[in-house]
């Protein structure tokens, strides 16, 4: 197993190139599933977690394409010889899950082991099911197990009790082949809920209001292919702006929407870094100590949550007390004691954490126990004294493209052994 190896204490600076979005193309290639015509997405970038929703539609007997050197995939899902992703993708990644509503709504019936938690929080699905028998379906629980089956799904009125991203997309893409209109209330509003729905529109779908807490879909008989690009990854981008201002770098982040990552550009220049948005563009420049400030996650636009272990890393180092406050996740502090264990001093106060930033870090070995805690150890090794070992660096390859690379071009002292 390998280990990310850095020697602390290097600026940043240059240029990174962000790639596409993870929790965009998940649900994307999730979608393609509801045309037997073939899909084209663009540019897409090789992650795990990519590998692990492709062999899902492998295993399901989708035809796929590659082609490694143009970032270009093709799907053509004609078929499908099973109606039963494998137990053991579904349990590896719980996105594969995001396969339910579009085998649903295409094929009529589908089987599929419950995800189950994470390191994260307990992630229940009951929302996506709720949505799903609105909408007609027949739900059936046990051994691990749900089955749905139907014959055509009817539009409905769905309101979410709480706007989960998952959900959001799973109910629209079964509602998309729908008989009538389906209004989805209190919608996760996260860019990637829009770039789903733009592609699914190409598709042939009539889908209004994603990017809002209300989206309306009139249902259509069937969906034809299309070719799509893939939004930047708004997290990666955050990532790569809290590693230069950590390490008091000057770095331009390319292939960014800066709308996109607004709350996190308002929360460094809170803190006292320079943030400029340029088109497509986002320069990050910083000097000097970091001021103190709070952050409470929230579903977008607020603060994301998958940028809240990467803004602790950079808030253990400020000048003053922060309160970080998770209100998504209920287990999302289990990069606190590994950060401690560099030397940050950090208290958990049920859903809060007060971190009182310390002069430095220092290097130590350490675990990466979900992907965005791996990202934070690393952000907090680049600034660290000495060497800073990650290990479980599996996690940081399921949403990370190359992130060594680009941190090594960056001018960090980093490896992977
Ligand atoms: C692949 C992907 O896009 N993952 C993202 C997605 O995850 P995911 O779609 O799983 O996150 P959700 O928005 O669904 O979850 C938010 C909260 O709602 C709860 N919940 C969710 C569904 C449900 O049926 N019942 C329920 O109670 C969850 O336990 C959690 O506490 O959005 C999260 C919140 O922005 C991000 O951290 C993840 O990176
Ligand atoms: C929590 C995350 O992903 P997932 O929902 O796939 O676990 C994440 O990207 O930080």
């Amino acid at each position: 197993m390998g280990k990310i190896v850095i020697n602390g204490g290097r600026k940043l600076s240059g240029k990174v190139r962000i790639s596409a979005a993870k929790n965009s193309v998940l649900p994307i290639i999730a979608a393609s599933l509801l045309t037997g015509f073939d899909c084209i997405l663009e540019d897409i970038p090789f992650l795990e977690d990519v590998n692990v929703i492709l062999s899902v539609l492998d295993s399901l007997g989708v035809n796929l394409f590659i082609d490694n050197n143009k970032g270009k995939l093709l799907i053509k899902a004609e078929d499908i010889k099973s109606y039963e992703p494998s137990y053991e993708l579904v349990r590896k990644m719980r996105a594969s899950f995001l396969v339910m509503g579009p085998i649903l709504a295409r094929f009529g019936k589908v089987r599929i082991s419950l995800p189950g938690g994470c390191n994260i929080g307990s992630r229940p699905i009951d929302l996506h099911l709720k949505g799903f028998s609105q909408l007609g379906a027949d739900i059936n629980l046990g051994h691990g197990y749900v089955e749905a089956s139907c014959k055509r799904l009817k539009g409905a009125k769905v309101y979410l009790d709480f706007p989960s991203v998952g959900a959001t997309e799973n109910i629209m893409m079964a509602a998309v082949l729908a008989d009538g209109e389906t209004v989805i209330e209190n919608a996760a509003e996260e860019p990637e809920i829009v770039d789903l729905a733009s592609f699914l529109n190409k598709m042939g779908a009539k889908i209004i209001g994603a990017g809002t807490d209300t989206i309306k879909i009139e249902g259509v008989k069937e969906l034809k292919g299309t070719i799509h690009q893939v939004i930047p990854d708004r997290i990666e981008a955050g990532t790569y702006m809290v590693a230069a201002a950590i390490t008091g770098g000057e770095v331009t982040i390319e292939n960014v929407i800066p709308e996109h990552v607004r709350s996190i550009t308002a929360k460094l220049q809170e803190a006292g870094i320079y943030v400029k948005e340029e088109q497509n563009k986002i320069k990050v420049k910083a000097n000097g100590r970091i001021e103190a400030v709070d952050i409470k996650t929230m579903p977008y636009p607020g603060f994301p949550t998958d940028m809240q272990a990467q803004f602790m890393a950079l808030l253990s180092i400020a000048d003053g007390v922060s309160i970080i406050t998770e209100t998504v996740f209920e287990n999302r502090f289990m990069h606190v004691n590994e950060l401690k264990r560099m030397g940050a001093n950090i208290k958990i106060d049920g859903r809060s954490a007060v971190v009182e930033g310390v002069e430095k870090l220092t290097g130590a070995e350490v675990k990466a126990t979900d992907l965005r805690a791996g990202a934070a150890l690393v952000i907090a090794g680049l600034i660290a004294e000495g060497i800073t070992e990650v290990s479980e660096i599996y996690h940081i390859d399921r949403g990370y493209v190359d992130m060594v690379g680009k941190l090594k071009k960056l001018g960090a002292d980093i490896d992977r052994i």
